[in-house]
């Protein structure tokens, strides 16, 4: 079985991002196409990074218009068959509704609050209180609303598996190995940490694509994580 891992493909142009794909998918369950590859090559980016080995797809393009025009966006992708599709939570019930019925086949996954966004940034934007306060109110809304996933941080990932129970997949970027930059990630762990908190899919990017070699990075956290009985 392979790692429950994301690797996101966050690249500069496709023959990268299709590389590091073929380099990761014999030790990850999936590979996660951004806003950067999208923009720049459209729905076929999908079929260049699942290649011939039929990786999930993880199309994070978080979604956050009106109800209709989000429908409408989620219907479009579907087609693109990727496992999960992620919408921003504070898009509020009806467009998460919305997003859920235009694309029964997908995974609609919530992003909570942004990993990147520290205490103070909160505080900054008008929410008040801690960031666990809110990935937890907006973790209840999206399950209330049909989705079946939510990203939030692993440092929150406990608090939001006792709110929402067992059948939701929480997905957790924000993950650094032990001793590895943080960069632009405020709320972060470590792997084993992200899954011991209940965590069933990691996104990890960086630290596995800025890697000399992306496949022996990508195989040393599932070796990691196999250790610590995340994944045979
Ligand atoms: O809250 C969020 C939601 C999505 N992301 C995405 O995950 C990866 C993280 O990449 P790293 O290189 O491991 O930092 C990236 O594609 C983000 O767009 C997130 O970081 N936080």
């Amino acid at each position: 079985m392979k790692a429950p891992i994301a690797v996101a493909l966050d690249a500069p142009d496709l023959e990268t991002a299709a590389r590091w794909a073929t380099l990761v998918t014999p030790h990850v369950s999936t590979v996660k196409v951004g806003l950067e590859l999208y923009l720049r090559y459209g729905p076929d980016v999908v079929a260049s990074v699942r290649g011939a080995s039929g990786v999930q797809v993880f199309l994070d393009l978080k979604l956050h218009d009106i109800p209709a025009t989000v429908a409408g966006a989620a219907r479009a992708v579907s087609r693109l068959k990727p496992a999960y599709l992620t919408v921003h939570a504070a898009g509020g019930s009806a467009m998460i509704r919305a997003a859920a019925e235009a694309a029964p086949n997908t995974r609609i996954a919530a992003v909570t609050v942004l990993t990147s966004l520290a205490e103070e940034d909160l505080t900054s934007l008008g929410l008040a209180g801690p960031a666990l306060d809110a990935v937890r109110r907006l973790s209840a809304l999206a399950v209330e609303a049909g989705a079946s996933a939510l990203v939030c941080s692993p440092m929150e990932a406990a608090a939001v598996r006792a709110e929402v129970g067992p059948e939701v997949i929480l997905i957790t970027p924000g993950v650094r190995p032990h001793g590895a930059a943080t960069q632009d990630q405020a709320r972060v762990a470590t792997p084993e940490q992200a899954l011991a908190a209940g965590a069933d899919l990691l996104v990890i990017g960086r630290p596995i694509t800025a890697a000399p070699d992306p496949g022996a990075a990508a195989a040393g956290i599932a070796a990691a994580l196999r250790r610590t009985g995340g994944a045979a």
